[in-house]
């Protein structure tokens, strides 16, 4: 390959991640060579107003050496500070507590601001003002929220209906849902705070930023930013769990929230089942389509993937080092000497299941009467959502069980759990992770529960034992090392910590190395760039595909042309194409009702002047059988090509068949068993028998079940005792063909052009073709049929006679159906030729003579003449198409017929 390793452009995304990660590692090697220790702030650093990283003196001259940083805006409900009022604009800045905060301030690689609320009502303007300034100091950027918002947003719909379903725990009741008003109400303040959250990050916004958007606080972010501004490269990302399909299905703004939050880039979660579950989510309750790389809509793909978080860890061991650290471990020691400690810290917060916790340790206490002068539980919990009722009955709740079981253990002297109600700074919190022989994490549901992480830093000397909730994301990361426990099985629990209080040393030290090396490795500041530069990659994977996508139907210029042109051809699709919309694939809309394909109403009239204007001829070419065009389209004047166009009828004749003289159809008795025995099997699917195809279509079925299912079935075809056949077997969204081979549009279209030329006596040639469908892959032979660079093969259809009126059922099938059947006794049509002139595109220069040339039927007349300015091949609800524009849906179908037919008439 020419050139470095350095200046080739990788074309894959996977290899340019991993060139990205590779150039970003050379980095970080300057820049440790450049200035040692330059590291970002520190929490306290934070808050003494040197969030930018030390070292600034070195700083100017090392930035010349390296890459300039990526802006990022960090979006979050809070910001990593909380303000407290000292006086009209005096401001105390606190740091808030949370995983969230704790991870991002270990990030350092981007040139970061915060976009978020403050956590206090400001109502004043010069509070605002002086806010604001007092944040700026730290790259905070408040969003101000008024006091009937929060409640209604935050604790309302955050707190009371998000937080609890996303981690199992249902839907409000009704008496948690009256107190905080309806669910609409705080469903409209959610999405009021979200656009409030977005026109700041509007105002800030510089063109190339990164805008990271955080949390379930903020679903509604990414649609309101991209209705802003298109370009804007959006990520979001999910601390809690998703949780699974069959839980968001309750919510009743499933739909709107899971569009909202696909309109990102790129979408991140801590675990691949939470990624898991919401593509389930978006498949099940949307009906896109899930991919391995994310969410596709209709050619827009939405990349979802697992970036699970982890900390900084070396602030935590750096700080084991700091006297103040060193000081309050040895009060720790002398306060506990002589008993094992065990630690439990969490904000105080159902999911975490501090009860659960407490009790699990009475049994143990219960159990084994030796202990209980020799071990000690501190729980930290900290006040969290203090406003929303749940919490506060939580926090009696725990308090009332510490009680009784202190009652019940405690001495004169000591209590066996010491239950701390609020948070230490972090140099406590270090002291006590250090100092700790057990810790015990029994979330009920956690995101992923970055005390396991902390706890694991700080034990490199002691090599105490993780308890972990396998509900805990965490154990995905940290289930080696830790024991992991299911948190409602008390009883497990109980025996656990049994097991951790007297583990011997070595398998402690064989399962804390384990743990440390993951922590250590697994940082924070991994985690914010690998999702930054899977997003930035996103954006040059959307660009690469949207070059493939073809552009929207320039409606007005196929006007123009058709009303300039003498002698037109519309082909027309049925499904999707003419008919009224549907609900997406996988919704399990009416089966019944939808499975009735019906004409769209509005397209009566319109088909009815287009039909009867003598310089159009109409083609309906679908995949449907006779029946079924004849009952929607029997009444107009034009052209019906049933089965992928094997069957043509003039409205005004009889049905004849343009099938090859060779097809075979002795496979069908095989496959139609085949499809019986998935039919069967698969609940909601159905398949349809026509005279020369079958389709098994699973559209109505559950999605994941009817996507094995199908696999099994296209295995077996591709592979089993029927591959040998002379068939097609075709793979569609959500259901599977088989046909004979030779059955596609674009192979009958040239016979039934035929006949229609000859039918007509037609003597101008065709200037004008629209040739519109929602159509399988393989029928998208019918728009290269038309393009003179794509044109296939000519040896594929060397015709003579094959247009014929049916005489016997060419197919094993028809014996069992009863089907109109035209008059045998039609005459045979004389061999056809037929000559087809189209220019190149645009330039109007004639192409070399095809199979068409020598095929001419009336001598020196011309069938086609296409330039690249009267074609126009559509595909509709489709972005990956062979055809050379694109048109939404079946209702711009309509609308462009109808625009066509008045332009017409009025011309
Ligand atoms: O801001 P609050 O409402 O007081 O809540 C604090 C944070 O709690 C949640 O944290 C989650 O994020 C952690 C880091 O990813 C993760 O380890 C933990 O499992 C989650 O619960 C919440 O998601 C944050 O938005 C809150 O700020
Ligand atoms: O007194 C405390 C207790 C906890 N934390 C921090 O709060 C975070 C809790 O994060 P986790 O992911 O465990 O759960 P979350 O509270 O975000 O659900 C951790 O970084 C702790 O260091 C803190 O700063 N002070």
């Amino acid at each position: 390959m020419p050139g470095n390793k350095y200046s080739y452009i990788p074309s894959t995304r996977l290899e340019r991640l991993l060139r990205e990660r590779e150039l970003r590692k050379l980095n970080k090697e300057v820049d440790q060579c450049l200035t040692d220790g330059d590291n970002w702030s520190s929490e306290e650093e934070f808050l003494q107003g040197v969030a930018v990283p030390r070292g600034l003196s070195d700083r100017c001259e090392r930035q010349e050496r390296r890459l300039p940083k990526q802006r990022l805006l960090v979006v979050a409900n809070r910001l990593p500070v909380s303000a407290v009022r000292r006086g009209e604009d005096s401001w105390a800045l606190e740091i808030s507590v949370g995983g969230l905060v704790s991870a991002l301030l270990g990030v350092n690689e981007f040139e970061a601001r915060w976009i978020g609320w403050a956590g206090v009502n400001v109502p004043d303007e010069i509070g605002q003002r002086t806010l604001t300034w007092a944040l700026a100091e730290k790259r905070c950027i408040p969003v101000f929220l008024d006091e009937e918002v929060v409640h209604q947003y935050y604790n309302g719909y955050c707190n009371n209906i998000l937080w609890p379903l996303f981690h199992y725990l249902g839907l409000p009741q009704e008496d948690r849902l009256a107190t905080t008003r309806s669910f609409q109400s705080q469903f409209d303040a959610y999405k009021k705070a979200n656009q409030m959250f977005a026109d700041v990050v509007n105002e800030h916004y510089q063109e190339g930023d990164i805008v990271w958007c955080h949390d379930y606080h903020l679903m509604f972010l990414p649609k309101c930013l991209k209705e802003y501004n298109s370009k804007m490269k959006v990520g979001w990302f999910l601390h809690t769990p998703f949780p699974s399909s069959e839980i968001h299905r309750t919510l009743p703004s499933r739909s709107e929230l899971l569009r909202s939050v696909l309109a990102a880039d790129l979408v991140g979660f801590h675990t691949y089942d939470y990624a898991r579950h919401f593509v389930s989510a978006c498949t099940r309750i949307l009906g896109l389509e899930g991919t391995p790389d994310g969410v596709e809509d209709q050619g827009k793909l939405t990349r979802v993937a697992a970036f699970p978080i982890g900390i900084d860890s070396d602030r935590f061991i750096r700080a084991l080092e700091l006297p103040q650290v060193q000081d309050h471990i040895k009060e720790l020691k002398e306060r506990f000497a002589g008993r094992k400690v065990m630690l439990g810290v969490d904000r105080l917060d159902m999911i975490k299941g501090i009860p659960q916790k407490i009790l699990a340790f009475e049994k143990f206490l219960e159990e084994n009467g030796d202990w209980r002068d020799k071990v000690v539980l501190l729980q930290i919990a900290v006040p969290t959502r203090t406003d929303v009722p749940e919490y506060q009955k939580l926090t009696c709740q725990v308090h009332e069980i510490v009680g009784r079981i202190n009652g019940r253990f405690g001495t004169l002297t000591t209590v066996p759990i010491h239950h701390l109600d609020r948070s230490l700074d972090f140099h406590a919190l270090c002291a006590l992770y250090a100092v700790t022989d057990v810790a015990l994490v029994t979330s009920l549901r956690d995101g992923m529960n970055l005390v396991s992480y902390e706890f694991v830093a700080c034990q490199d000397s002691k090599k105490g034992v993780l308890i972990l909730s396998e509900f805990a994301g965490a154990a995905q990361s940290l289930g080696a090392g830790a024991i992991l426990v299911n948190p409602w099985n008390i009883t497990e629990v109980s025996a656990s910590i049994g097991y951790a209080l007297n583990m011997p040393a070595d398998e402690r030290e064989k399962r804390h190395n384990h743990n440390f090396m993951h922590v250590t490795t697994h940082t924070s500041q991994e985690w914010a760039e690998t999702f930054v530069s899977e997003l930035n990659d996103t954006i040059v994977e959307a660009q690469l595909r949207i070059r493939q996508i073809p552009p929207l139907l320039p409606s007005k210029v196929a006007i123009e042309r058709y009303l300039q042109s003498n002698n037109r051809l519309l082909i027309l699709g049925f499904n999707a194409t003419l008919t009224q919309p549907l609900d997406a694939p996988g919704r399990r809309g009416d089966q019944l009702k939808e499975l009735e394909l019906k004409l769209h109403p509005d397209l009566k009239e319109t088909l009815k002047k287009l039909c009867d204007d003598p310089k159009t001829t109409i083609i309906i070419l679908s995949g449907s059988d006779r029946t079924l065009l004849d009952e929607n389209f029997g009444e107009y004047n034009m052209w019906l090509a049933a089965e992928h166009g094997m069957f043509l009828r003039l409205t005004k004749g009889d049905w004849m068949t343009t099938m090859p003289e060779n097809l075979h159809m002795d496979w069908v008795d095989s496959v139609k068993h085949v499809f019986e025995y998935f039919t069967e099997r698969t609940p909601r699917s159905h398949f349809e028998l026509r005279d020369t195809s079958l389709s098994w279509n699973y559209k109505y079925a559950d999605v994941e079940f009817g996507r094995l299912q199908a696999r099994d079935m296209l295995q077996h075809l591709w592979t089993g005792p029927i591959s040998n056949s002379s068939l097609d077997v075709i793979q569609g969204a959500r259901s599977v063909e088989v046909r004979a081979v030779g059955v596609t549009k674009g192979a009958a279209i040239d016979r039934i052009l035929g006949e229609i030329v000859h039918n007509k006596g037609m003597k101008a040639p065709i200037d004008y073709v629209l040739c519109i469908g929602h159509f399988l892959a393989k029928d998208e032979d019918i728009y290269t049929f038309f393009e003179p660079e794509l044109r296939p093969e000519p040896a594929a259809v060397a015709r003579a006679n094959m247009v014929s009126p049916i005489k016997s059922p060419k197919s094993k099938l028809s014996s069992g159906k009863s089907r109109p059947r035209a008059s045998p006794n039609k005459p045979h049509r004389p061999l056809l030729t037929l000559e087809k002139r189209i220019s190149n595109h645009g330039n109007g220069t004639s192409r070399q003579p095809n199979r068409f040339d020598s095929m001419s039927v009336h001598e020196g007349s011309s069938v086609l003449d296409l330039r690249g300015d009267n074609y126009f091949s559509c595909a509709v609800g489709r972005k990956r198409s062979n055809a050379r524009y694109l048109l939404g849906s079946s209702t711009d179908v309509v609308t462009l017929l109808k625009e066509l037919a008045e332009a017409s008439s009025l011309s």
